[in-house]
C-alpha cells in the first residue's frame, strides 16, 4: 500500500549547516508518527521542508504517492498539508470563525460561505472554543489561539496534519485536555506527524517515533524501543528537554 507521505533522502542545507541530512522515513495511512529529538536537531525543518516553507536542497517527498517536494506551499495545501506552527501564526485582526474559515477556503477539500462557517463552528465546538467563536484571537490566550490554529489546519480536511510542538506551553491540566484531543485526531484515522518534547505525548499518543540529531536520523521504530535505543538516550542527555 502507498504510504500517506514518503520523506526520500531529505537535505537541506542554510549555507555551511546542513539543517536536515539525508533524512528518510514514511509515515502510513492512519499512523499518528512522532518526529523527536534534541534542540536545534532539524524537526521544524523537516516540518517546512514537508509543508513547502522551504525547500529542500536535495532529495524528494511524496504526498499519496505524488510528488509535492518543490512545490510551493499554497499548493502544497491544496494537496492535503496542514499544519500548526511552533510559535503560533493566526490572522490577529479575525475573530475564531473568520480564522479557521480561512483554512476551509485555502486548503484541501475546500467550502465556501454557510459550508465553510457550519464547519469551522464544529471545530471550535470541538477544540472548546465553541462560545468564544466571535473573539477576535488577538485578545485570546496563547493556549486558545494554538485551539484556533488547530481546527484551522482541520478545516480543510488535510490527508496529512503537521503539529509543530502543539502541546508546549499547556499546564498539567491544559496538557490532559490537548493529548486527548490529539487522541480523538488518532481515533478517527488521522495522519499525523507530531513533532514534541513532551515525552509523555509521545508515549501515549505516538504509534512510531523517528528520531533526529544534528539533522540525522538516528533511529526510528516503535516508541519504546527507540527511546530506549542508546544512541537516542545518548544524543538526549545534557539536554535539558529530555
Ligand atoms: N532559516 C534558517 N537559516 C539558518 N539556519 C537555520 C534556519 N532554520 C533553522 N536553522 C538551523 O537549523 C538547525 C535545525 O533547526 P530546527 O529549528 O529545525 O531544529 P528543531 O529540532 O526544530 O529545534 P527545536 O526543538 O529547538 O525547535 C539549527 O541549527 C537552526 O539554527
Amino acid at each position: 500500500m502507498t504510504a500517506a507521505l514518503t520523506v526520500n533522502s531529505a537535505r537541506k542545507a542554510f549555507g555551511g549547516l546542513i539543517a536536515v541530512n539525508d533524512v528518510s522515513f514514511e509515515v502510513r495511512r492512519g499512523e499518528l508518527l512522532g518526529l523527536i529529538g534534541p534542540n536545534g536537531s532539524g524537526k521544524t525543518t523537516m516540518l517546512n521542508l514537508i509543508s513547502g516553507a522551504l525547500k529542500p536542497t536535495s532529495g524528494e517527498i511524496m504526498l499519496e504517492g505524488r510528488r509535492i517536494s518543490g512545490l510551493p506551499a499554497h499548493a502544497i495545501a491544496r494537496q492535503g498539508v496542514a499544519r500548526t506552527f511552533q510559535l503560533v501564526r493566526v490572522l490577529p485582526s479575525l475573530d475564531a470563525e473568520q480564522n479557521v474559515m480561512a483554512g476551509a477556503v485555502f486548503g484541501h477539500v475546500r467550502s465556501w460561505g454557510a459550508d465553510a462557517r457550519k464547519t469551522s463552528r464544529a471545530l471550535l465546538d470541538r477544540v472548546g472554543l465553541g462560545a468564544r467563536a466571535h473573539m477576535p484571537v488577538s485578545a485570546m490566550t496563547y493556549i486558545d489561539q494554538k485551539r484556533v490554529e488547530l481546527a484551522r489546519a482541520l478545516a480543510a480536511n488535510p490527508r496529512i496534519l503537521l503539529l509543530d510542538e502543539w502541546l508546549a506551553g499547556l499546564n498539567p491540566s491544559e496538557l490532559k485536555i490537548g493529548i486527548s484531543l490529539v487522541d480523538e485526531l488518532r481515533r478517527e484515522g488521522r495522519t499525523i506527524i507530531m513533532v514534541e518534547h513532551v515525552m509523555d505525548a509521545i508515549r501515549s499518543l505516538c504509534d512510531r517515533c523517528v528520531v533526529m540529531s544534528s539533522g540525522r536520523t538516528i533511529a526510528q521504530g516503535g516508541v519504546e524501543e527507540t527511546l530506549s535505543d542508546p544512541e537516542v538516550v545518548r544524543a538526549y542527555l545534557g539536554d535539558e528537554d529530555a
